[in-house]
């Protein structure tokens, strides 16, 4: 239940205030919204194409009844985003095409929904004079400087040459061909105007970057509640296959590394964000978890492990199959080779470190996964019986 007395990390009471929650309706969304209804006494205005993760929020008797109020709107095409910018005290803008299927075979889509529609709500915020916390990505940086260095260099291992840091690394991105890097390349150009407006025009922001953050309700289970050919992120599609009892497709032999965060950790970090403006304002945060990195493969390896103990099925024979990214993606296709984030500065200003291990995350996530799922799939897959 939200206190009369919480304090920030000053010391300081914190007001209670509304926000406008743009993409509300998605995973990062839905947990966001889920903290600050249980735990705070802030009023959330949920915008949103969708709104089927947050349902459970927006029942008429829940304790929180009157602090949430959802909007059905598109951001490209809706006059009222003004309004609602103008009635909250923050903006939150996490709507984005992010799934890297659509990076390359979408391309257009891709830079449209993370550039040229986020730019009216950077525009509001600056001529309103209200704060924003915009999401952007871990992608950002894209390759790590020790991908070009030779294979046999020592200086691979010396972390100057891979460790992501907010205000040191450089954006290395693939050719224009590559159109993989249209997403990143958008966020990019959005973080950058958005800088600019706070120091040519004053405007408050913070902008996170997220690191693979996963847990229940991300993306989709293609062919139960999204398309049968869609391809979400790995989480899911990993998810599906153990569901479906077929081997998990790794994509280029899975040498690909990530580090994974539990979404419930790094939404502690969003919401130090929010309740400490002075902290946070003109910052860029990484949020990610540094000691959760494994290879596709090891991730792999492990929701198969994890899965046959929350399911109680054995492990599949068979647990892995390679696929190139052609054949997975399509043309166009590449790849951030590895990801670990630099927790200095977000460390310094929100004294906020992540907890949950990759071991531990996996288990709640699948458990999630086979109590949701589980009965809908067999439905799906069971033979029609002869009549
Ligand atoms: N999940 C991660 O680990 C991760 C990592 C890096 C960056 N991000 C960023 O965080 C943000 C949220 O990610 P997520 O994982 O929750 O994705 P998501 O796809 O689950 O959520 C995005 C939400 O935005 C909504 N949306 C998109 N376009 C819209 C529009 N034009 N009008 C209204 N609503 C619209 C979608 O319907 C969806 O509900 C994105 O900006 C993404 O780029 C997420
Ligand atoms: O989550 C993040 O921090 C960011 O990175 C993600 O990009 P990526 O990590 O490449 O996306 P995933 O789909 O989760 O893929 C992770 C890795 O698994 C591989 N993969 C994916 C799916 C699959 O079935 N098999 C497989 O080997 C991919 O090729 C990639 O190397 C997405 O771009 C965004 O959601 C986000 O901005």
């Amino acid at each position: 239940m939200a206190s009369a007395t919480r304090v920030d990390l000053d010391g300081n009471p914190i007001k209670p205030i509304t926000i406008c929650m743009i993409g509300a309706g998605g995973f990062i969304g839905s947990h966001l919204c889920e903290k600050i209804m249980s735990e705070t006494p802030h009023k959330v205005l949920a915008l949103d194409v969708y709104n089927d993760k947050i349902k459970h929020l927006l029942e008429p008797d829940v304790a929180w009844a009157g602090r949430i109020q959802f909007h059905r709107l598109n951001i490209k095409n809706d006059s009222r985003l003004e309004g609602l910018i103008k009635m909250a005290d923050l903006t939150i803008n996490l709507a984005a095409i992010c799934t890297p299927a659509d990076y390359n075979t979408r391309p257009l889509d891709t830079i449209y929904s993370n550039f040229i529609d986020a730019l009216p709500v950077v525009k509001y915020c600056s001529e309103n004079n209200k704060r924003l916390i915009h999401f952007s990505t871990c992608e950002v940086y894209g390759k790590t400087i020790g991908s070009f260095l030779p294979k046999d260099s020592p200086l691979r291992q010396d972390p100057a040459y891979y460790v992501l840091k907010e205000d040191a690394s450089p954006c290395i991105f693939g050719p224009i061909e590559k159109q993989r890097w249209s997403y990143a390349c958008a966020k990019q150009l959005i973080e950058r105007l958005i800088y600019a407006e706070g120091a040519e025009n004053g405007m408050e922001f913070t902008i996170v970057r997220p690191f693979n953050w996963i847990g229940p309700r991300m993306d989709f289970i293609p062919g139960v509640d999204g398309p049968s050919e869609g391809v979400p992120r790995v989480l899911a599609c990993f998810s599906n296959n153990l569901l479906r009892g077929e081997p998990l497709k790794l994509v280029d032999g899975g040498q690909s590394q990530r580090t994974f965060i539990y979404i419930k950790d790094a939404i502690e970090a969003v919401l130090l964000m929010i309740e400490n403006p002075s902290r946070a304002n003109g910052h860029i945060f990484n949020v990610g978890n540094p000691n959760n990195e494994v290879t596709v493969r090891q991730l792999a390896e492990l929701m198969t492990q994890v899965y046959s103990k929350v399911s109680g099925e054995p492990p599949l024979e068979v647990p892995t199959v390679d696929v190139s990214s052609k054949e997975f993606y399509g043309e166009g296709y590449d790849d951030s080779d590895k990801r670990i984030p630099d927790m200095t500065i977000i460390n310094r200003q929100l004294g906020w470190n992540p907890k949950t291990s990759l071991f531990d995350l996996l288990e709640s996530t699948l458990t999630y996964q086979h109590r949701t799922y589980a009965e809908a799939i067999k439905k799906i897959t069971a033979k029609p019986v002869a009549s």
